[in-house]
């Protein structure tokens, strides 16, 4: 079987990646989540529970299990312990996703994988195609305080650590606005009839 055309979508915190998302997987497309990746592999691998102890100390887990507001405290406040966790997280997470496009050659041949930071990273060029989701600022705090109960503080030092929508714009494929006003599905089936005719030709 033919290699499935790979689609990174990414988006700020709480620009609605994993909304999005699911309307796809409602759809039948095989979706990689690297965030949720990222955090089992953070909690299980043994090599990564290794490496992160050895940079940040014991404190990184409680009870065998990440503790992730330390870390994310700590993190969110240092790019560089950011970036140094970033190298530890993301070529395991990126393995599990060659497994994961491997397995799900897919419906229509797209495997999708979304992801916080593809830009950001590089990661964006081992992709046939980039998604970028996007919203106001304003809109994505409000969203996220809701969703997740925690100060808007904690929100901005996450965006601080992400780029801008115009920078990551000037990299994507495909942008869908996911402002609470533009309706989605019609962008979202329009960018699915422009993949279908990138897979054509690849
Ligand atoms: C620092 C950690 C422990 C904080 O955990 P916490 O549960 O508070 O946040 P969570 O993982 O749910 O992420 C919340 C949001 O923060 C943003 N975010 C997460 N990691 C990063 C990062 N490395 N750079 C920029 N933004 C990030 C995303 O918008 C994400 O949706 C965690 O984010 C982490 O380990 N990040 C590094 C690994 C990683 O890059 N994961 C995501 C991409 S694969
Ligand atoms: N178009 C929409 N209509 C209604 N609610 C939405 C819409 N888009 C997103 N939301 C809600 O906003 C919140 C943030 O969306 P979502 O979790 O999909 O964002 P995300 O980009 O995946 O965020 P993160 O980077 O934090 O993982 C969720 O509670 C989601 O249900």
């Amino acid at each position: 079987m033919n290699s499935p055309l790979k689609v990174g979508i990414t988006g700020g915190i709480g620009a609605g990646k994993t909304f999005v998302c699911r309307v796809l997987e409602k759809m039948g497309y095989p979706v990689f989540y690297s965030d949720k990746e990222a955090k089992e592999l953070m909690n299980a691998h043994p090599g990564i529970v290794e490496e992160i102890i050895a940079l940040v100390g014991e404190q990184a887990y409680e009870d065998g299990e990440l503790n992730r507001p330390f870390l994310a405290e700590k993190a969110f406040e240092n790019k560089d312990l950011l970036s140094r966790i970033n190298a530890i997280v993301h070529p395991r997470v990126r393995e599990a996703f060659a497994d994961f496009a491997e397995q799900n050659a897919g419906f229509k041949g797209i495997v999708f994988n979304e992801a916080a930071i593809l830009f950001e990273t590089g990661a964006y060029k081992t992709f046939d195609a980039t998604v970028l989701i996007t919203a106001p600022e304003s809109v994505r705090l409000n969203r996220v305080v809701e969703r997740d109960t925690i100060p808007e503080s904690q929100v901005r030092s996450r965006m601080n650590n992400q780029w801008k929508d115009e920078e990551k714009a000037k990299l994507a494929d495909f942008v869908i606005h996911n402002d609470g006003t533009t309706m989605l599905l019609p962008q979202i089936e329009n960018m699915l009839i422009k993949l279908a005719e990138i897979g054509k030709r690849t």
